[in-house]
């Protein structure tokens, strides 16, 4: 498709086979990982829902939610397992669902908090104004809109096409680069860079990213949890978590289009919880092999 290069790792089954790991009698909840997020808003409560089901159901020993009392209260009822005291994570989760215009002074300290830490942090939507200057591993996850702001945030100028543009970001940044579209792209700051097909066009439709920056949230902290890593670890955990969110919605499209082998062409409307249901039926077929 236009606008990646021929040459780029095209993430498969395989790549992100490596990428997961089945639990073993030696786990417990702490060992599996715990994930925290600071995600939705009093104006965009069902992205804390979507992010936090998502990470759930991406495989992970604990989901922390930390939010405006409206979103805990819907996260609590889609969730009752979300634990929302405040405690130590292997990765966090934050952006999703919020506005940057919007956002308290309490609120900006606390992400600057995080930003400055040493635990990964993905950052989506509202986050992406406070990016720059992190020192925590980090992993941005824009939308074709949302990157055109931060490279201007950058001051870089236009690219040769949508992988160089993410290539240059991410070496501007120090961050891993998930530029999603309907292939998404992912880079590091060292220069590897993979594209995903990031699933059948039914995914155009609104919460999808809150699904992915959770299905991510979960895998960094599966990863970190067993051995923690750096900016340049976030890469492939990125693209496997592309690679994920595209197969959960391949299996959803194909439920929605009454069990027709999904495909990009077939299947039927999908929405992004339903994406998020489908994603244990994703995990356990790469673990089957
Ligand atoms: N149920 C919910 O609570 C939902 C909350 N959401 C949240 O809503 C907030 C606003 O996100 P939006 O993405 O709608 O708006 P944004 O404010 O990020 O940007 C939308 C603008 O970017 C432009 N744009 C260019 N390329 C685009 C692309 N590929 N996709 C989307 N916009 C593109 C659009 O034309 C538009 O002007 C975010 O915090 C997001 O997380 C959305 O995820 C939708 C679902
Ligand atoms: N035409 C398309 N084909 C396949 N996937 C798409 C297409 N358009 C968008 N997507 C995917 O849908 C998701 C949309 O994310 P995003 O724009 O952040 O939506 P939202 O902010 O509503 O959650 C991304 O994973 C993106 O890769």
């Amino acid at each position: 498709m236009a606008g990646t290069d021929a040459w780029m790792t095209r993430w498969a089954a395989a790549d992100a086979a490596r990428c997961l790991r089945r639990p073993t009698a030696a786990d417990d909840k702490y060992s599996r990982g715990v994930v925290g997020l600071r995600t939705g808003s009093d104006a965009y409560p069902g992205a804390a829902v979507l992010g936090v089901q998502a990470a759930w159901r991406t495989g992970v020993g604990m989901v922390r939610y930390l939010g405006p009392a409206g979103a805990t209260a819907l996260v609590l009822a889609r969730r009752p397992e979300t634990v929302t005291a405040d405690g130590r994570v292997q990765a966090w989760v934050i952006g999703s669902g919020t506005d940057a215009a919007a956002r308290t002074a309490g609120e900006a300290a606390v992400l600057a908090g995080i930003l400055a830490g040493d635990m990964p942090v993905v950052a989506d939507a509202g986050a992406l104004d406070l990016v720059i200057g992190a020192a925590a591993p980090l992993v941005v996850t824009p939308h074709a809109g949302e990157h055109a702001r931060l490279r201007a945030l950058l001051g870089l100028g236009p690219a040769a096409d949508r992988a160089a543009s993410a290539r240059s970001t991410a070496a501007a940044l120090g961050a891993a680069v998930l530029l999603k579209g309907a292939e998404t792209v992912i880079a590091t700051p060292a220069g590897w860079s993979a594209v995903v097909d990031a699933g059948p066009p039914w995914l155009a439709t609104a919460g999808t990213g809150d699904v992915l920056a959770g299905v991510l949230g979960a895998l960094v902290a599966g990863r970190w949890a067993q051995r923690p890593g750096t900016v340049e670890d976030l890469g492939p955990v990125a693209a496997t978590a592309a690679w994920l969110h595209g197969r959960a919605a391949v299996l959803a499209a194909a439920q929605a289009g009454h069990g027709q082998a999904g495909g990009a062409q077939i299947g039927g409307p999908i929405t992004a919880l339903d994406v998020a249901d489908a994603l244990p039926r994703a995990v356990a077929a790469i673990l089957a092999g």
